[in-house]
C-alpha cells in the first residue's frame, strides 16, 4: 500500500524542488507569523506556482480568520487546508463551505483522552492529522519536533484517512507507521538543520525511509 508523504514548512524554491523531485505527495506551506517557516503571500504565490500539478499543496494555518484564509487561498491556490489551531467542528464546516476546499484537521495528542473530540471532527474533516500536543508555553502548536506516544493510536478504528506527525525523522518513521498504521506521515523539524532551514539530504532520506515502510503496510 502506498503511504502519503508530506514535507511541511517548505519556504525556498530549492528545497521545494528537492521535495518534489524526491517524490513528496504533499508539500506544506506555513502561514503563522510566530513560526520560523512562516511565508509571505508573495513567496507563497511563487512556491504555489512551482508546486502546481506536482504534489498536493497544503496551506497550514492556525485559527486564521476568513480574510487571512481568503488571501492565502488566492495566492497559493492550495489543494487542501490544514487547520492546526483550536478550530471547532462548526468552524471547519464554515471554512469548507466558504472556500470549497477539503480540510485536514490537526488534533493534538498526548494521552488517549485527547481522542475524545475525534468523532465530531471526523464527521466534517476530509483527513485527520495526529500531532504531538505542544507544551502550554510553546510559541506555536506544532513544528516543534516533539514526539507523542504512538501507542495511543494503536487500536484506532477511523474510517477517515489519517496522517501522523510530531518529531518524525528518517530513523523513526518506520516505527511510527508500524505502530499507528497511518496512511500518511508528515514532517517538518526532522528534515531541518535548524528551525526553518530545510536540509536537502534529510528530505531525501526521510522520503526514502517512509517509502521503505510501504512493504510493511498490510491492512
Ligand atoms: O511548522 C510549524 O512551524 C508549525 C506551526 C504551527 C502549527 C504547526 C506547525 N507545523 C506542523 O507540526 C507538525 C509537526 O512538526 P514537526 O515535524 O514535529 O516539526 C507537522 O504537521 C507540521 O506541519
Amino acid at each position: 500500500m502506498s503511504l502519503l508523504v508530506k514535507i511541511c514548512g517548505l519556504s525556498t524554491r530549492e528545497t521545494l524542488d528537492v521535495a518534489l523531485q524526491a517524490g513528496a505527495d504533499m508539500v506544506g506551506f506555513v502561514f503563522f507569523p510566530p513560526s520560523p517557516r512562516h511565508l509571505s503571500l508573495e513567496t507563497a504565490r511563487e512556491l504555489g506556482r512551482q508546486a502546481r500539478g506536482r504534489a498536493t499543496k497544503v496551506a497550514l494555518t492556525v485559527d486564521a480568520d476568513d480574510a487571512t484564509l481568503g488571501n492565502i487561498v488566492e495566492v497559493l491556490q492550495p489543494d487542501i487546508l490544514q487547520l492546526h489551531g483550536k478550530e471547532t467542528v462548526a468552524r471547519l464546516r464554515d471554512i469548507k463551505r466558504m472556500f470549497g476546499l477539503p480540510v485536514m484537521k490537526a488534533l493534538p495528542v498526548e494521552t488517549a483522552a485527547d481522542l475524545a473530540p475525534l468523532p465530531g471532527y471526523a464527521a466534517v474533516a476530509d483527513r485527520i492529522l495526529f500531532d504531538a500536543r505542544a507544551p502550554k508555553d510553546a510559541t506555536r502548536p506544532g513544528g516543534l519536533g516533539a514526539v507523542f506516544d504512538w501507542h495511543v493510536l494503536e487500536n484506532l478504528d477511523l474510517k477517515l484517512p489519517f496522517l501522523v506527525s510530531g518529531g518524525l525523522n528518517a530513523d523513526n518513521v518506520a516505527e511510527a507507521v508500524r505502530v499507528t498504521r497511518a496512511g500518511g506521515v508528515d514532517v517538518s523539524s526532522g528534515v531541518e538543520r535548524t528551525p526553518g532551514v530545510k536540509d536537502p539530504e534529510m528530505i531525501c532520506a526521510f522520503i526514502r525511509a517512509a517509502r521503505a515502510t510501504e512493504e510493511l503496510m498490510v491492512r
